[in-house]
């Protein structure tokens, strides 16, 4: 684990042999699509991952990210060299997405703020996390960032541009976000896309992956967010993106690069080496040409792609052909060429890589001391003076011994060029990190990985040193006081507990998941409500709906006779009523999920609330609107209609007509949550709609057996017999047999209100009905979510 000098820790990310299977889904067969990816992304630098459409970028971010089903992923990640943990790295790391998956009605500022509110730990203070949110709207703008390692940075860090400043996110804070396609204006699109990398960068996290991070964007904002991303690798995080098309501006700031073609690496490591890595593989690059077009050029033939990929896998066979070749395989000794061999060979290249990861193999002379020869080279080399303020030197030291040689193939097979920290990092840190920073030089620092080395070789006795790994991460600091992790034998990486990664990336106090589901509750609640009252369409429209309707029903129906007629218009109004109140709410539902679905996944999958806050502060914000909507529609059509003028029956009719609306709801919601797209929402919800209107008890008398499951879960029954029920109770009409008396209006419907309940078991079950589909609707969105098929 590395740690800057202001005590941010930074995280190394390994991956080895990563393999991914899918199944096409047309041919139903298995589809490799990703071969055996090695690499590592290192802290302080940024990491471009580039490729054709369909080389598997996504898939690799995904799988890197804990973004993928691992049943799929062959391979293995570690994290800073301990096996990862996917819930604890999750926690450490976001993963910025192509789509800007905002909320339109918020603001900026309210939208980075509800993420830090959701995402930072419960025992921080409010204040605190409004702190947080501006220092992090302000960063994102402050592009003034690393100190200068990057001489071929072409962009002004120092920002006096007024340009810039106009599209400071601190100014546009109080924007709201909007959307094009409802007609709200709202901010830029690079705002947009910063927004949503504020809202990840809230919870400081240390791994950053970015899919596309700039794409759909203009030149010139696409290059404002590779600075911010820059800039955030400068803090010590480690930044990865995929990334398409980069202009030259872009492409000057990279600093490790992996081309994919197929699945397959073409190349990876350091960006400054990949033009000479093409050129002696007989790409030149062509003068003027953007080096990344002119890579996708030439891997665009297959041909040639897969001689590239070969050519790439000989070179890391060749480093560890040399590494075993110096070990001897069975030698005692371990054998240190003079100085330190940089991937660039030439004076030019080395100085030009003075701000690039230096890779460097070192042998021993034979019977050296190989922990005082490490220092000593490191401290003499000329190499390593002309390294400035970043760089990380990695040092294998050979095996001596048959039994660890075989490990150091299969160690060396990665490359220089991606050399994980597969070695005891932690127990070296032990030893080395209690240097207080600033007060350490390099040499000393140095020195102390040698003693440490030293001491370990003496434990070990006639064995000595089997494999040893020696980085030494200098931060891109002006003081640069040397800090260093080192390692020992790989025996030892029983110490790297992977515990120790967990306890620096985030307890489980800290994970916002673990907040009270109240705390969640009232955030995630103000939030819709907050949507609701500055897009009001939806909610406008839907009281206009119901408005309409009632008058429309109440003039209908105006005024009903007492009389058979009056009886059976009755029984229609309910029915026609029921109707409305089953359509509306449960399509106002299905659209709105689906609008929201993208955002709500995605802050599910952050594990920033539960699905049972989710659905509790929805139920909590609706319920309010729901009853009063209901309540005006029941008191426009039920006074024009001329139900009877009878508080309690008013009530009655309005309570079950609100449990309705609310079944109705839950209905269209959970008829979205298993659908994957709008269209198929509506055609299930108009189909199971149209079956239990059907078997609600009006149109239909006589249900025919085998319907009469339907008749019974059909929730329309109950509603229809209670409310009827409660209305024809105490009426007398005339007799259709005779009109000069009068009978019981329920006599006359006997036949449809007769399912063996009472008004009160009626809405008993209707109330039940309510409270299990709540829990089904709960239990769906969880399962979903579970399966990754939300
Ligand atoms: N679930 C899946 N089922 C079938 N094929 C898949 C699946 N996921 C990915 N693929 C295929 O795997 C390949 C790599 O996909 P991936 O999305 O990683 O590519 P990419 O490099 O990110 O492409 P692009 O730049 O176009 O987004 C593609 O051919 C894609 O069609």
């Amino acid at each position: 684990m590395c740690k800057s000098t202001d005590g941010t820790v930074g995280v190394q990310l390994d991956f080895k042999n990563l393999e991914c299977r899918v199944r096409d889904r047309v041919t139903g067969q298995s589809k490799q699509i990703l071969f055996g990816i090695s690499g590592s992304c290192v802290p302080g630098r940024l990491f471009a991952l580039m490729g054709g459409s369909g080389a598997g970028k996504t898939t690799l971010l995904n799988i890197l990210a804990c973004n993928t089903s691992s049943a799929n992923v062959c391979g293995d990640v570690a994290v800073n060299g301990c096996k990862r943990i996917d819930r604890e790295f999750s926690k450490s790391s976001c993963y910025v997405m192509q789509a800007d998956l905002l909320y339109p009605s918020a603001t900026v500022r309210e939208c980075v703020l509800t993420s830090a509110l959701l995402r930072l730990p419960m025992r921080m203070s409010r204040q605190a996390k409004i702190l947080k949110v501006d220092e992090v709207l302000k960063d994102l703008l402050d592009l003034s960032p690393p100190p200068p390692p990057a001489k071929r940075l072409v962009f002004d860090p120092v920002g006096n541009d007024k340009e810039k400043e106009e599209e400071d996110l601190l100014s546009c804070a109080n924007t709201l976000i909007g959307d094009d396609g409802i007609g709200m204006k709202g901010i830029s699109g690079g705002q947009k896309r910063r927004t949503s990398l504020a809202t990840d960068l809230v919870k400081d996290p240390l791994v950053i992956f970015a899919d596309e991070p700039t794409s759909g964007l203009d030149s010139e904002v696409a290059l404002n967010i590779m600075e911010a991303l820059l800039m955030l690798s400068r803090k010590n995080r480690t930044v990865v993106c995929t990334i398409h098309q980069p202009n030259s501006d872009i492409t000057s700031m990279f600093e490790d690069f992996m081309l994919l073609s197929r699945g397959r690496c073409v190349y990876h490591g350091p960006w400054l080496s990949a033009v000479d890595w093409f050129a002696g593989q007989g790409f030149r690059t062509p003068n003027y040409k953007n080096p990344t077009d002119y890579f996708m050029s030439v891997i665009r033939s297959e041909d040639v792609s897969s001689q590239l990929v070969q050519a790439f896998k000989d070179l890391q066979l060749q480093a560890c052909c040399c590494n075993n070749a110096s070990a001897g395989g069975l030698q005692p000794e371990i054998n240190l060429l003079d100085g330190l061999n940089y991937l660039g060979n030439d004076d030019q290249e080395a100085t030009a890589a003075h701000d690039s990861i230096k890779v460097a193999t070192v042998d021993e002379d034979a019977g050296a001391s190989c922990p005082a020869a490490v220092a000593d080279v490191l401290s003499t080399s000329d190499a390593l003076q002309r390294m400035p303020a970043a760089g990380v030197v990695s040092i294998i030291l050979a095996s001596q011994s048959t039994s660890e040689s075989c490990a150091l193939s299969q160690h060396s097979r990665e490359g220089l060029i991606t050399m994980p920290h597969t070695t005891a990092i932690v127990e070296a840190q032990r030893c080395l990190l209690n240097v207080p920073a600033g007060s350490q030089s390099l040499h000393g620092a140095q020195s102390r990985v040698a003693c440490r080395s030293k001491q370990q070789q003496g434990n070990k006795g006639a064995t000595g040193l089997d494999l040893l790994q020696v980085s030494i991460i200098m931060p891109a600091l002006a003081d640069a006081s040397a800090l260093t992790s080192a390692a020992a034998h790989q025996k030892d990486s029983s110490l790297m507990s992977s515990s120790r990664f967990s306890v620096e990336a985030g307890s489980d106090d800290d994970d916002a998941s673990s907040a009270p589901i109240w705390y969640q509750v009232n955030i995630l609640s103000a939030r819709i409500l907050l949507n609701w009252f500055r897009s009001p369409v939806m909610l406008a429209s839907e009281i206009v709906q119901y408005l309409f309707m009632s008058i429309f029903i109440g003039l209908m129906y105006f005024r009903f006779t007492d009389d058979s007629n009056g009886v059976y218009n009755r029984a229609s109004c309910v029915w026609f009523s029921l109707a409305v109140m089953c359509f509306t709410p449960s399509y106002t539902a299905a659209t709105s999920w689906h609008v929201e679905k993208g955002l709500i996944r995605k802050e599910l999958q952050q594990r920033q609330y539960s699905v049972l806050a989710l659905c509790f502060s929805r139920s909590v914000v609706t319920l309010p609107f729901q009853l009063l909507q209901c309540l005006l529609f029941v008191a426009v059509m039920y006074f024009l209609a001329g139900f009877q003028a009878d508080a309690s029956k008013f009530f009655i009719f309005w309570v079950a007509m609100s449990l309705f609306q609310i079944l109705s709801d839950s209905v269209g919601l959970l008829c979205a949550i298993v659908t994957k797209q709008v269209q198929y929402s509506t055609i299930l919800l108009t189909f199971v709609l149209l079956v239990l209107l059907s078997f609600s008890g009006f149109l239909l008398t006589q249900v025919p057996v085998y319907f009469v499951w339907i008749n019974k879960i059909s929730y329309l029954t109950y509603a229809y017999t209670g409310i009827m029920q409660s209305q024809l109770s105490d009426l007398m009409v005339q007799d259709p047999n005779n009109s000069t008396q009068l009978v019981q209006a329920s006599t006359l419907m006997s036949a449809s209100l007769n399912n063996g309940l009472s008004m009160s078991a009626n809405f008993g079950v209707l109330a039940a009905i309510c409270v299990g589909m709540e829990l089904m609707k709960l239990g769906a969105l969880q399962v979903m979510f579970m399966l990754g098929m939300l």
